[in-house]
């Protein structure tokens, strides 16, 4: 058995150890309490074994190797939460002024259809897609057949689960694979599409030039790139710090330049006709927004909800309520480390936003030659 055979073995095995088998009836807090104990603790110990507050090279060499790992297991304690608290799309997006949270998702999910020119009938490939989210809106909006490709099974299950739920399952499929080493044909898709995912890399080149590869030639690439921006210094300890703070509490071996970015597309062989940073504008209500707690951001009464989840307060009450849980044994145990990550998270990309060294939208529309050869 190969070394990956082996390793999706060994995943899928844990996953179903620590999720059981009834996976999708339950989201939220109810699927997080009815994790298995022990398992929960391992998943956890594996996601921040190499979060040792340092920084130096061999630290983050560590990071970079064990990426697939370390970013399932983030997924495997996270997730209930992001859907508890944000709901089945794990991305950020602009907001107009007075437009709902769910209706801005859903529209920041066209636009990169759009971009991405997807057709009715497209076969397009979704890299990192979560628990299918936008998946399921872009093949609704567009008419599209989508797969979605994740390297976590628990993601997998569910996005499926909700597949059958909604009718959706004539367009949409999802599939286990590391977006590092793919195991489509060549030349497979006319589009693919990455939001917010591809930052779980350890270099960008690696998964560019794996999507590179299975898109038809002609083909378009369309991503929300998670990046620090030009502002960003990576000797300033100051700005170091909130890049560290995103990449623990995100599961992210490295935040990578924006430059990085744009040369590693191009150094695989895209032409690349948008490098876009859809952050970088004078909008009103900015993109953090929800996880400030300023309640004059807040557009519609339908929002309130969320918002109190993912503001400050919220989240400063979500964490002493699974405190109070872990303490008493109904929440599994390192269930307080995870909330405490998740609010690094938080502190890193607000200061990120607000200082404009990070942006979590950097649009790139790319396209594989007509002539390219494989
Ligand atoms: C990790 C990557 C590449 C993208 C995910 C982006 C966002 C969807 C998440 C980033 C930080 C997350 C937090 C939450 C939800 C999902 C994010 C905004 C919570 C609000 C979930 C509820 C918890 O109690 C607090 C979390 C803070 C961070
Ligand atoms: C922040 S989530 C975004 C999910 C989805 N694009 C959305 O917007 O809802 C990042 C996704 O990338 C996936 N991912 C991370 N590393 C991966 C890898 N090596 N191979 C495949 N998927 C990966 C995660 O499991 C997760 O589903």
């Amino acid at each position: 058995m190969s070394d990956a055979t082996e390793l999706r073995r060994r995943q899928a095995e844990f996953s179903k150890e620590l999720h059981g088998d009834d996976i999708g009836s339950k989201t939220g807090v109810s699927a997080f309490l009815s994790k298995n104990r022990s398992a929960q603790k391992e998943a956890v110990t594996k996601y921040l074994k190499h979060w040792d507050g340092k920084v130096d090279k061999d630290a983050e060499d560590r990071r970079l190797e064990d990426y697939n790992e370390s970013t399932h297991s983030y997924y495997n304690v996270v997730t209930d939460f992001y859907e508890y608290g944000w709901g089945s799309s794990f991305h950020f997006s602009r907001y107009y002024k007075g437009e709902n949270f769910f209706a801005a998702m859903a529209r920041h999910e066209h636009y990169l259809a759009y971009k991405a020119g997807i057709q009715k009938g497209d076969l397009v490939l979704d890299v990192g897609c979560g628990v299918g989210g936008p998946a399921r809106e872009i093949s609704r909006f567009t008419g599209c057949n989508i797969i979605g490709l994740n390297n976590n099974d628990y993601q997998i299950a569910k996005a499926k689960w909700y597949s059958k739920k909604y009718h959706l399952e004539d367009q949409l499929d999802f599939v286990k694979g590391d977006f590092m080493n793919m195991d489509f044909e060549p030349n497979t898709f006319d589009k693919v599409y990455a939001i917010e995912a591809t930052c779980h890399a350890p270099s960008l080149e690696g998964v560019y030039g794996q999507i590179y590869k299975v898109l038809k030639p002609g083909g378009t690439f369309a991503v929300y790139e998670w990046v620090m921006t030009e502002r960003y210094d990576e000797s300033n300890p100051k700005h170091r710090k909130i890049a560290y703070e995103i990449e623990i509490g995100d599961g992210i071996p490295k935040m990578f330049h924006v430059d990085v970015a744009k040369q590693a597309l191009t150094n695989v062989g895209f032409e690349v006709s948008v490098a876009q940073d859809l952050a970088d504008n004078d909008d009103e209500v900015p993109w953090y927004y929800p996880l400030t707690g300023e309640w004059k951001y807040v557009q519609t009464l339908t929002d309130l909800g969320t918002f109190f989840r993912t503001s400050f307060f919220g989240r400063k009450f979500t964490s002493a309520m699974v405190s109070l849980m872990e303490k008493v044994g109904i929440a599994p145990e390192g269930s307080s480390k995870v909330t405490n990550a998740l609010e690094e998270a938080a502190i890193g990309l607000v200061a990120g936003g607000r200082e404009k060294l990070f942006t979590p939208m950097m649009l790139f529309v790319a396209k594989k030659p007509l002539d390219a050869s494989d």
